[in-house]
């Protein structure tokens, strides 16, 4: 039995992946309109429109019911809900459980990975019994049966093959990492770059913005990860890369989307109301934004984005101060092993 917590389009593509396998799954839904729906329908017309779901899924909204006689939890719940949820759900944990945490974000108020979030409210599991899970996944796209690939990350390897072997299918191939940090904070990260990728398509520039912003997004995730811990090689797996490069170009993404609605000069309170789908990238930015300035990290596509995002900034504004930064090298790697040597 796996249960999982959240009926969003990831959670609701996760079940349905899972029932698919052949497992018996039982999901938590928020809402109560949506747990009707899944029972009845067979559907989740507002976060997973145009699937249609196995019958064996079923739906409560009683982490009571959920939880019950199921090892294995998945975690979908939008970042800033998902330590008020995880309260919930700690009398129902034992330390035979196994958290699977397919959120991707920063709480905002603790600047917390959402692992260590989990870690933190439900402290009765054993070490290294959450494990991240973190890939380029849209929901859409997996739960059109669309060969996909994705990571799970714990340092316990023996939890990181139990999960890897719950959820490998012909369709979904699921690579092991013991950098649970670095395989998070790509996830979470991403978000940042596709806004600011989405906001040069929504202003109208091409595909050299874009190349540009994944690049240097890349490397600034990077730069980020490595003050805060995370291995370096991460940020150019699948975690990382993989994951940046899928959300800043899909028309699924709804990161990029509400960059592009930015970029064509809707504002950011009327763009967040006029979805029931979270933007993670949003609160990411706020997270992401302090702690650099914590770590004293450069993240130029960041701090422009937190700009444009939350001081009034003009997107096109925003743009002409990445380009007019003082100039740089590409690489100091690079740099510290042949300019010092002439
Ligand atoms: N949609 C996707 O393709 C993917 C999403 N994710 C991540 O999964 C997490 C969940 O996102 P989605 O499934 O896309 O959600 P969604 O955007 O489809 O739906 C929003 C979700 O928020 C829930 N919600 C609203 N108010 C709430 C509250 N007060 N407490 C608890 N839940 C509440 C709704 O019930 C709904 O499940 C996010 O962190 C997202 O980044 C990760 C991989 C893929
Ligand atoms: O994480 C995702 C794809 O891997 C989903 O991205 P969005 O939240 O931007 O849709």
């Amino acid at each position: 039995m796996i249960a999982v917590v959240g009926s969003g389009g990831w959670g609701t593509a996760l079940a349905f992946h899972c029932a698919q396998k052949g497992y018996p799954v039982k999901i938590w839904a928020h809402e109560s309109e949506v747990v009707t729906e899944i029972n009845r329908q067979h559907t989740n017309a507002t976060f997973l429109p145009g699937i249609t779901l196995p019958e064996s899924i079923q739906a409560s909204g009683s982490l009571e019911e959920v939880l019950s006689g199921c090892r294995y939890v998945i975690t979908a719940v939008p970042s800033q809900w998902l330590r008020s949820v995880a309260k919930k759900m700690a009398p129902l944990i034992t330390r035979n459980h196994l958290i699977i945490s397919a959120s991707k974000g920063l709480e905002v108020q603790s600047l917390k990975t959402l692992a260590t979030v989990l870690e933190e409210e439900l402290p009765m599991v054993e070490p290294g019994a959450v494990i991240a899970l973190s890939g380029p996944n849209h929901a859409e796209e997996v739960a059109r049966r669309i060969p996909s690939t994705t990571v799970v990350a714990t340092p316990i390897l023996k939890f990181a093959e139990e999960v890897q072997d719950l959820l490998i299918s012909p369709l979904l191939r699921v690579y092991t990492n013991p950098d649970r940090l670095g395989v998070q904070l790509g996830g979470a990260l991403k978000n940042i770059i596709a806004l600011a990728a989405g906001i040069s398509d929504g202003l109208g520039f091409g595909d050299n913005t874009k190349a540009a912003l994944i690049t240097r997004g890349l490397a600034e995730m990077a730069r980020l990860g490595a003050a805060m811990g995370a291995q370096t090689p991460t940020f150019s797996g699948l975690s990382g890369m993989g994951d940046l490069f899928v959300t800043a170009s899909s028309k699924h993404s709804r990161n990029a989307w509400a960059g592009r609605e930015l970029g064509k000069g809707r504002s950011l309170a009327e763009i967040l109301s006029s979805t029931k789908m979270v933007v993670e990238g949003v609160t990411t930015t706020q997270a992401a934004y302090r702690l650099a300035r914590e770590k004293q990290v450069e993240i130029p596509i960041t701090n422009i984005t937190y700009q444009v995002l939350f001081e009034g900034v003009p997107p096109l504004e925003g743009v002409s101060r990445l380009m007019e930064r003082v100039r740089t090298h590409e690489m100091e790697e690079v740099v510290a092993a042949t300019y010092t040597w002439q």
